[in-house]
This record gives structure tokens, C-alpha cells and sequence, in this order.
């Protein structure tokens, strides 16, 4: 048997996907009717854990807790289906499934239900009739005329088949869009389309940009990159020396920015094949586009993997005949390290080797928060950031539970999610909550269909009236009508037979006739796809992936089943104001950052200088950190010279590298400024190891003072455990000391 590289626990203490025996065994051990399942790789482990959520959409509620059981009927059939599109006839009910207990269980247990739920036969029937119905309203209404005639497939299977389909990552390297070089835009709702003045630190990122050269910016959410970003945009071209290209790493950051995505600038198609085949297969009119260019600007080079950047430099060089650093061409790239990560990282974009060159002594912080003014909520926000949740900041955040948040100008709260199966579940429930037919908008695709998946409109858009919506393309920057506006279907509108138009109420824009839009991926100039729909989604619901960028006047984001590094950050960063925000199923677990970003960031901020022996590794860069001695040399840029104060928040210490040999760590309770994974990756570098359970192996466990929930960590089973086997107890300051 293969090496299991990832595990999917269905039923155990915790559920979800882990990435070792060690994380697992805790929670299945001793465990009544554990279910857990060991995979080859992350991937197969993530898409195995979504299909087992998927399976049980609609038992969780809008607020994300378990649902008082319903029965939900189908849903009616669309009053309309368009001309253009296929012609459709109803599938007939299904007929009444009588199953066995047996298959019944199955059904639940694959559901993800969990076994604890199965008290009595009856309450088994009920939960397979819940199971059922939340499948239904997966299953097409209607299906192409010819397939009516063919059995319908037991609901059940067919949200379980469909869940089998690999889900792909909410954040995928796209196939490239078409796009436009200019001036970006960002949704309504984050105050983008207002320009502002900037300030004096972004005015400096600006004026290097003017000057010629490459640069990266970066600086917490809500420090106004994406703001400096876009007025920079509309500096460059004033210079008059050459195209300016604006990309982005994905196709939805790409329409962020009105840009194009980078591998399609590039013209590297997917850039899977090597170096020297790419620079082969370079088309003329991506040599042309290299020819032209005198700027590149990437936005959210933190979703950008390091081998492909070196790929894109090494391409550039070619198409130029230059041995500069992209060839010659200016390269401005900006983004936050330690929010969201690409889907797959071989190395971060930090890590290219073009990186030194292009970057290395032109790199710029943006430090003055905007998104929030409340400094405490900063301070709140920059502990996550980090990777860390204090006791006052979990009881904080667990708090705004308590907090009801109403819809204004008759607009719900956006909820966030971490994973799509659960957003697609609430989106659901919510739109057969409203009375009234459902409208099925299909898209009408051409060309080479595959491509056109990873777009951002709908295969099939499911409307009813009252439904709140999401405007997926910008319309008009001037009313507010763009990309990430939020509204309310008002009416279906239909002329000559067909739907014309959707009616909406936006949410400080007014209404507007949203008609339909054609989307289409080209590569070296040609169109080898095309998808025409109306560029509208559900948006009772959001991922947490796809809220990136935002601002979120209204949150209430469920942080259950984060699994990537600085996903929990980016999910309550989108927030202005503590106010305005509930943050459900918030525990320390979900907060991870990653060590190798978080070195680079602060390593950064340090000026490029190693860290001094006396002086901790994460600073604090809020506004009002006091400031503190200028940087001996360049390599870090702030407008006022200053370099900001640590903060003695987390440290990664260092010390001889068998310091730890034979030392066998175990972890408990909340740590002032340390994580399980932080402690892993140091006792491993060290010589030692650092398991999940207290052994007669284990030499030392490490305790905090309380646990997640706020017990005292004497409570904790480790702790007990430890004090029976006579295991050393010490504190992190103690295990820090050990490293030497
Ligand atoms: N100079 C400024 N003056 C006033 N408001 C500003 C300024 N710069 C940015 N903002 C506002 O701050 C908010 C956050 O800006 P922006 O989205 O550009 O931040 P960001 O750093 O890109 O955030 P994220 O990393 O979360 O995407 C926006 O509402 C924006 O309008």
C-alpha cells in the first residue's frame, strides 16, 4: 500500500482533512464508530472530504448549524426556458425509493451524517428523507428533450456521483480570458471606484513605478494595494514609452483588474511544459506582445507559483533576445503573501530565482490599514495575520455569535464559507426558500467547451424573484454597477419569447437591466470558446476564495473546515468594522499562517536584515506603531524611512541542528506564539519530532495555559496523560530555551 499523504476523518473528534497519522490518530483513537480514510495525496483526500460534504448539502442552515429537519419539495419547473437555448421537458417525480435500513444507513454514513445520529429506525428514515430532498433540488429539473424518456437516477446517487466528479479548487489556474489593458475596477461594495488621494507611502510606490522600475508592493489587507494598484494603472501609460499589460493570476482576479490573465499575456497556455518547450511553442502573437510591452503589472502575485514566474521571466528574455530580468520589460507586481496561497506551490513567487533581480531591492509596505479604523479590530486582525489567536481575541471573535445582523436596503449579510459544496448548499436552500418558479438560464457555450469551465458565469443560473444576486462584469463603473455588486432579482424580463433581461435592485446603485454577456477564451488572438449567459450568481452565500479583494460591509463568515494558511485571515479581514461581523465555528485551529511567508514578510520588513539575536520575528505594522531606526541599506521601502517596531508576538527560533535530537514533542492548549505546525517544523529542523498523542515516547509535552474552548488546559486529555506517564510539562518559553 502506497504512503498515505493525507486523511479524511468523516466521523471523530474533529472532522475533515489532515495531513498526518500523528493529526489523525487523536481524533479517531478510542474514538466510538470512528470513519476515517487515508489518501495518496491532498488532492484526492480534499475532493474525497468534499464529496462526502456535498452529499448532505442542505442540512446546514444559513447560519451554518445543523437544520430542523425539512422535507423540501422539488422545485417547480422553470416558467421559462429560453428559444435560444436547448428545448427541455420536464422530468417526471421520481418514483417513491423504498431502501433498506442497511442502504438507508449507508446513505447517511456517506452523507457525512455521522453514525452518533442514527438513534432509532425512525429517526434513520427521517434523516434518508432529508438526505433525499436535499439531493432533489441537485437534480436537473429539467433535462435535454430525448434524455426525458431514461429512468431518473435515485437523487441520492446522483448528488453522490456528482460529488465523485474531482471538484475542482475554487481557485484554479484558469484557462485564460479576455481581457483589456485599462484602467481597473473593484467591487461596488469595497469603495474601489472612488479615487482617492493617496498617501504618501503609496504616492512613493507610484513614483518608482514612473521612474521605470520594477518593484513589489505589498502590506496587510486593506492597506490599499489594490487602490495604489489601479491609480498607477492609470499613471503608466503617461509615460509613453510602451504598452502597458495588466494581469492577475486567475481569471477572477483577472476581471478584478480588467486585466487578462498572466499566462495569457505571457501566451504559455496552462506553462505545465518545460521552459525550453514553452519558449518553442511561443506563438507570434505572444512574441509581439513581449515586443510591445514596456510595463507588467501583476496583481495578486501571492497566487503565483515561483517555477512559473521563472518560466515567464525565462519566455520574456527569449521573445526579447534579452538577458534582463523579463526581458527588459518593467515588471510591477503586488499582492499579500500571507493571504491566500496558489492552489498548488512548488515555491512562492518570493522563491523564484528572477525574484533577487527583478524585485530584491525594490520592495515596498503599505502600512496604514483603510478597510478598518477600529484599532483594536486591526490588532485582532494583525494576530490572525500571523497565524495566531490570543484567548481576548477567540473570545472576541467567539462572541459575535450572540450578534444578529439584519439586511439593509432589503440586502442579507454575505456569508462566507470555506468550501464551495457548502456556499452552493445555502445559495440553494435560500433560492427554494422564495416563492414562486424557478427560472433556469442555461448558458449557451461554443467552441471547445472544456475551456470555458473555469469561467466565472454559470453553466445553469437558477433564479427566482427575490433572489439576491451577485453582478459578475462590470457595467458601469460610474453608477456603481461593476463587478461584486450586490442586489435582488426584481423581475424575469422577456421580449419576443425569450428572456431579455434580469431586473435587479442593486444595493447603492439603483436598478438595472442585467442582459446577457459573452465570455470567451482566447489564445494567441483566436477564440477557442465562448459561453453567452447572464453574468449574474447567487450571493446569499460567497467562498472564502472568491471574496478575496473585497470589502464586506455585512459579514458572517463560517470559518469551519479552513484548511489553507491564511484563509481565516482573509475570510474576517474582508470585514470594515467588528460591528457589522458575526465569525461562527472560530477556534485557534483555523488560524494558519504560513512559516516560509511569514519568514519572508518578516524578514522584509526587517530591511532585508537577519533578525537580531534579542529581537522577535513578527512586527506589528499598524499605523500606530511608533516608529522605529531606518534600515542601515535598502531592500524594504517605507516613505518615511522607518522601519517598524517588533512585536514580540511569535518567534521562530534557531539553534544547532541536532539541539533536539531524541526529544519527542507533544502540544496542548493555546501557546502564547507558537502553533502545532510552527512547533513541528522547528523540532523536526532540530533532530527531534513532535507527535499528536502523549506516548510512553513522548520526552516532552508543551502546554499552553488554557485550551481552545478556554478550560484550563489541565483538562485536556494530553495533560492528564503526561502527569500519568510522569511526561515533562513545560511552557513554550521553556521550549523555545531548549533550542540552542
Ligand atoms: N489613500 C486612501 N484613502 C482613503 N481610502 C483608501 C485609500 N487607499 C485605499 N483606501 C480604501 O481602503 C479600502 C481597502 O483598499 P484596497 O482594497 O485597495 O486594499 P487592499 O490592500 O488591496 O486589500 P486586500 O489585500 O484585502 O485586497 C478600500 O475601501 C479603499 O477604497
Amino acid at each position: 500500500m502506497g504512503k498515505k499523504r493525507a486523511y479524511v476523518v468523516m466521523n471523530g473528534r474533529q472532522t475533515g482533512v489532515f495531513d498526518t497519522w500523528d493529526e489523525v490518530e487523536p481524533l479517531v483513537k478510542g474514538f466510538k464508530r470512528a470513519k476515517y480514510q487515508g489518501y495518496s495525496s491532498r488532492d484526492d483526500a480534499e475532493q474525497a472530504w468534499q464529496a462526502n460534504q456535498a452529499a448532505a448539502p442542505s442540512f446546514a442552515t444559513a447560519a451554518g448549524a445543523p437544520a430542523a429537519p425539512t422535507f423540501a419539495s422539488v422545485p417547480p419547473p422553470p416558467a421559462f426556458v429560453p428559444a435560444s437555448a436547448p428545448a427541455f421537458v420536464p422530468v417526471p417525480p421520481p418514483p417513491p425509493l423504498t431502501p433498506s435500513i442497511r442502504d438507508m444507513k449507508a446513505a447517511i454514513l456517506q452523507a457525512g451524517l455521522g453514525v452518533a445520529d442514527l438513534v432509532e429506525k425512525s429517526d434513520v428514515v427521517e434523516r434518508y428523507r432529508q438526505a433525499l430532498a436535499a439531493a432533489r433540488p441537485a437534480a436537473p429539473a429539467f433535462v435535454p428533450r430525448g434524455a426525458a424518456s431514461s429512468p431518473p437516477e435515485d437523487p441520492v446517487a446522483a448528488a453522490a456521483r456528482a460529488a465523485a466528479v474531482p471538484v475542482r479548487p475554487s481557485n484554479p489556474r484558469p484557462p485564460p480570458m479576455r481581457g483589456s489593458v485599462t484602467t481597473p475596477t473593484r467591487p461596488a461594495d469595497d469603495g474601489a471606484d472612488e479615487r482617492h488621494e493617496l498617501t504618501e507611502e503609496q504616492e512613493s510606490v507610484c513614483a518608482a513605478a514612473m521612474r521605470g522600475e520594477s518593484l513589489f508592493f505589498t502590506g496587510n489587507a486593506g492597506t490599499g494595494k489594490t487602490t495604489t494598484m489601479r491609480e498607477l494603472i492609470t499613471r503608466l501609460p503617461q509615460r509613453g514609452s510602451g504598452k502597458v499589460f495588466v494581469t492577475a493570476s486567475t481569471g477572477a482576479a483577472a476581471v478584478l483588474c480588467r486585466g487578462t490573465t498572466l499566462h495569457s499575456f505571457a501566451g504559455i497556455g496552462l506553462g505545465k511544459e518545460s521552459t525550453g518547450l514553452l519558449i518553442k511553442k511561443l506563438s507570434k502573437a505572444a512574441r509581439k506582445r513581449w515586443g510591445q510591452a514596456s510595463t507588467l503589472v501583476i496583481d495578486e502575485i501571492s497566487m503565483i507559483d515561483g517555477t512559473l514566474l521563472d518560466k515567464i521571466d525565462a519566455v520574456g528574455r527569449a521573445a526579447r533576445g534579452s538577458s534582463r530580468p523579463f526581458g527588459g520589460v518593467q515588471v510591477i507586481v503586488s499582492g499579500d503573501f500571507m493571504q491566500l496561497p496558489p492552489v498548488k506551490v512548488s515555491r512562492f513567487a518570493f522563491e523564484a530565482d528572477v525574484w533577487p533581480t527583478a524585485f530584491g531591492s525594490n520592495q515596498f509596505c503599505l502600512t496604514r490599514v483603510f478597510r478598518q479604523r477600529d484599532q483594536s479590530f486591526v490588532s485582532l486582525l494583525n494576530e490572525l495575520r500571523v497565524g495566531r489567536a490570543s484567548p481576548a481575541t477567540c473570545a472576541t471573535l467567539q462572541a459575535t455569535v450572540a450578534r444578529g445582523l439584519g439586511a439593509v436596503d432589503g440586502i442579507e449579510p454575505t456569508k462566507l464559507f470555506a468550501r464551495n459544496v457548502q456556499v452552493d448548499a445555502i445559495n440553494k436552500q435560500r433560492l427554494l426558500e422564495l416563492a414562486g418558479a424557478t427560472t433556469t438560464l442555461r448558458a449557451q457555450d461554443e467552441g471547445d467547451v472544456r475551456r470555458i469551465e473555469q469561467c466565472s458565469y454559470p453553466a445553469e443560473l437558477h433564479l427566482r424573484i427575490g433572489a439576491q444576486i451577485m453582478l459578475l462584469k462590470n457595467i458601469d463603473v460610474e453608477k456603481k454597477l461593476i463587478n461584486g455588486s450586490r442586489g435582488k432579482v426584481l423581475a424575469i424580463q422577456r421580449k419576443d419569447g425569450q428572456i431579455d433581461s434580469i431586473k435587479c435592485q442593486f444595493k447603492n446603485a439603483g436598478e438595472w437591466n442585467v442582459k446577457r454577456d459573452e465570455a470567451t477564451v482566447e489564445e494567441a488572438g483566436k477564440v477557442l470558446a465562448s459561453r453567452s449567459q447572464f453574468p449574474l450568481r447567487l450571493a446569499w452565500a460567497l467562498s472564502i476564495h472568491k471574496s478575496q479583494g473585497q470589502t464586506i460591509d455585512l459579514l458572517d463568515c463560517d470559518l469551519q473546515g479552513c484548511f489553507e494558511d491564511g484563509q481565516a485571515y482573509t475570510a474576517v479581514s474582508r470585514a470594515s468594522d467588528m460591528e457589522n461581523l458575526v465569525v461562527r465555528n472560530f477556534s485557534p485551529r483555523v488560524v494558519k499562517a504560513s512559516a516560509k511567508c511569514l519568514a519572508f514578510d518578516q524578514r522584509l520588513r526587517r530591511g532585508g536584515a537577519a533578525p537580531a539575536e534579542d529581537e522577535d520575528d513578527v512586527v506589528d505594522l499598524t499605523a500606530d506603531s511608533a516608529p522605529a531606526p531606518a534600515p542601515a541599506s535598502g531592500g524594504w521601502n517605507y516613505a518615511d524611512g522607518r522601519r517598524p517596531p517588533p512585536n514580540r508576538a511569535a518567534t521562530l527560533p534557531t539553534g544547532a541542528p541536532n539541539c533536539l535530537a531524541g526529544k519527542v514533542f507533544v502540544t496542548t492548549g493555546v501557546l502564547p506564539t507558537l502553533d502545532r505546525d510552527q512547533i513541528k517544523a522547528i523540532a523536526t529542523k532540530h533532530g527531534g519530532r513532535c507527535t499528536g498523542a502523549v506516548s510512553s515516547k513522548t520526552t516532552h509535552l508543551i502546554a499552553g495555559e488554557v485550551l481552545d474552548d478556554g478550560r484550563p488546559v489541565a483538562e485536556s486529555g494530553k495533560y492528564k496523560k503526561a502527569v500519568t506517564l510522569g511526561t515533562a510539562i513545560i511552557s513554550e518559553a521553556e521550549f523555545r530555551a531548549m533550542i540552542r
